[in-house]
């Protein structure tokens, strides 16, 4: 049977709403409890370099208040290293980042980058944070993953959504296949696989039915969404969407 897939809710842009303005208000500390009770199996958190959405004190916060795990995303620097080993978040998720990008562009570099990254991801393990890296559906980078000790990778969706949201049926379809046949090289290699970026009610389907993919991580789309129907309601019709993908 295939194994229920968990939603992770990244609540980031709640923060991007809240620092429009400054001050406190909308808070995504009370959007990720709400995102709890709707359903969500954990939340998802990105602490850019840049601190143009989430905040220190949003990962304190987070930390205190929510009942189930945090996904920190981080990118690998001795500052974001520090900020998750005083926390000691359930996971860390190591993503790249680029200052100037509007959003996280491509996976990370694990293969020119193997010696460094595991020495940089083995203290996180060691705190007992489960270790993920965000990367794209290349097996070299998959491998490289491996080697270095990753237990965790979560294939970046954007080019496949972005393929599909502009009516590139081909290139999306070619997107697929090459999620399809990583998430299950990946699984081979015994890590577990995770999917996310950009990810909506229409196009999540085909990457929630691969049996592999055993979490989603699904941000803006909820979050724009919410405005419409509400946060409890957007989150209950993806978990509909993901549950009637995975029958
Ligand atoms: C790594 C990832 O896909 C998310 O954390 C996403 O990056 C968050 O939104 P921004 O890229 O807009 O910061
Ligand atoms: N890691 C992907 C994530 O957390 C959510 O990305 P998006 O749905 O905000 O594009």
């Amino acid at each position: 049977m295939t194994q229920k897939l968990r939603l992770g809710v990244n609540i980031d842009h709640v923060a991007t709403v809240r620092n429009a303005r400054g001050g406190a208000v909308p808070d995504p500390v009370r959007a990720a409890v709400m995102a709890e009770e709707a359903g969500a199996d954990g939340i998802t958190a990105h602490l850019r370099e840049d601190r143009r959405h989430i905040s220190d004190t949003d990962i304190e916060g987070l930390m205190d208040a929510l009942k189930g795990p945090l996904n920190f995303e981080m990118a690998a620097t001795a500052e974001m290293q520090a900020i998750a080993l005083r926390h000691k978040p359930h996971a860390v998720c190591i993503v790249p980042e680029k200052r100037e990008e509007r959003t996280t562009e491509g996976g990370l570099e694990v293969a020119r980058e193997e010696n460094s990254l595991a020495h940089y991801i083995a203290p996180l393990r060691d705190a007992g944070c489960r270790v993920s890296i965000f990367i794209a559906a290349d097996q070299r980078q998959i491998e490289a993953a491996h080697r270095i000790g990753a237990e965790v990778i979560e294939l970046h969706t954007g080019a496949y959504c972005d393929a599909h949201a502009e009516g590139r049926f081909e290139a999306r379809d070619e997107e697929l296949r090459k999620l399809t046949d990583m998430a299950a090289f990946a699984d081979d290699l015994g890590l577990e696989v995770h999917a996310g970026h950009g990810l909506t009610y229409d196009c999540v389907g085909p990457v929630a039915a691969l049996p592999q993919v055993i979490e989603v991580n699904i941000g803006h789309f909820i979050i724009g969404e919410a405005i419409f129907r509400g946060l409890g309601p957007a989150i209950a019709e993806m978990r509909r969407v993901l549950d009637e993908a995975r029958a």
